[in-house]
């Protein structure tokens, strides 16, 4: 392998440990530790892993954190009036509600109940609009916030570069492109239309493979010394998880590479707890 591995839990690890030392500087000026309350609704087997996780490493940072389970079968309403409450209460700082939500439950509707202030996963219709016009004062959504550190920490400066982002949800594909462009990164955005996406991703410096299919992209169509950052997590019948990349084949030709697993699912627990002390600092400064 030619290509340096970016070690996600090295870097998530070391997130986490800064996020410790602004939660004790916040206990040491306010009394209160930094709250975090995350919503989730149903039995998805996986969101019960990462909500297990996010709860544990807040823990571990010296935040205080609640999970808020509600039923499978919940309404809208139901929900919106879990959040409702966060809202109000006054030591909660950031709250997230865990996605997937059951199909009865309107995402969106969900997503732009919480306070803009407490939006610790940067979905609200606000944090989204600030990012895309460009304010410096919106949440950034963990995901696409912990690639930009992964970048940073591999040495790669997106000014410049031609950036190629595969995928364009909500969540990941969409915020990723605007963190790219915002650092003067040159940005295609490719999808399950684009016509050639060997010839785009051949062209990419930077590479963002978020499409949820697969190995995808295959690692000769990577540029020789591109950054590579896999955000896929795809688990085969062998029960063996795969990113969107090639990865044996790519790493060939990449300068640096995430793998799956240890890459990218790491860091957005560790922005998650970076946004969380972060916007209790905001609130307290806005008072
Ligand atoms: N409200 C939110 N919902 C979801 C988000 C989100 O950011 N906010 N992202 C994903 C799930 N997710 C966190 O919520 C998440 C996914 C994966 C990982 C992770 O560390 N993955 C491991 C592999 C785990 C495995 O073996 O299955 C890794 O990549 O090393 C952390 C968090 C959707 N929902």
């Amino acid at each position: 392998m030619a290509a340096e591995l970016i070690d996600g839990k090295a870097i998530a690890a070391k997130v986490r440990g800064e996020v410790a030392e602004k939660v004790r500087a916040f206990q040491a000026a306010h009394g209160r530790a930094p709250g975090l309350a995350v919503v989730r609704v149903g039995h998805d087997p996986a969101s019960e892993v990462y909500v297990r996780g996010k709860i544990k490493a807040s823990g571990e940072t010296g935040m205080v954190s609640e999970e808020h389970h509600l039923p499978e079968d919940a309404s809208t309403s139901e929900v919106l009036a879990a959040v409702e409450r966060l809202n109000a209460d006054p030591k909660i700082d950031g709250i997230l509600v865990q996605l997937p939500l059951p199909k009865q439950v309107d995402e969106q509707t969900v997503l732009d109940a919480i306070a803009p202030a407490k939006d610790v996963d940067g979905f609200h219709l606000i944090n989204a609009g600030k990012l895309l016009s460009g304010r410096k004062d919106g949440v950034r959504a963990c995901t696409p916030f912990g690639i930009m550190r992964l970048l940073r920490e591999a040495g790669c400066d997106p000014a410049g570069k031609r950036a190629v982002v595969i995928g364009r949800s909500n969540i990941v594909g969409k915020p990723m492109a605007l963190l790219l462009l915002e650092a003067n990164a040159t940005v295609t955005v490719c999808h399950s239309r684009t016509r050639d996406l060997a010839e785009e991703v051949a062209r990419a410096d930077i590479v963002v493979a978020a499409i949820g299919r697969p190995e995808l992209v295959r690692g000769a169509w990577i540029r020789e010394g591109a950054y590579v950052i896999d955000v896929g997590m795809n688990r085969l019948e062998s029960g063996k998880l795969v990113g969107d990349v090639e990865f044996a084949a790519a790493a060939q030709r990449a300068a640096a590479i995430t793998p799956v697993p240890g890459g990218v699912g790491p860091m957005t627990i560790a922005m998650l707890l970076s946004n969380t002390v972060d916007a209790a600092n905001a609130r307290i400064a806005a008072k």
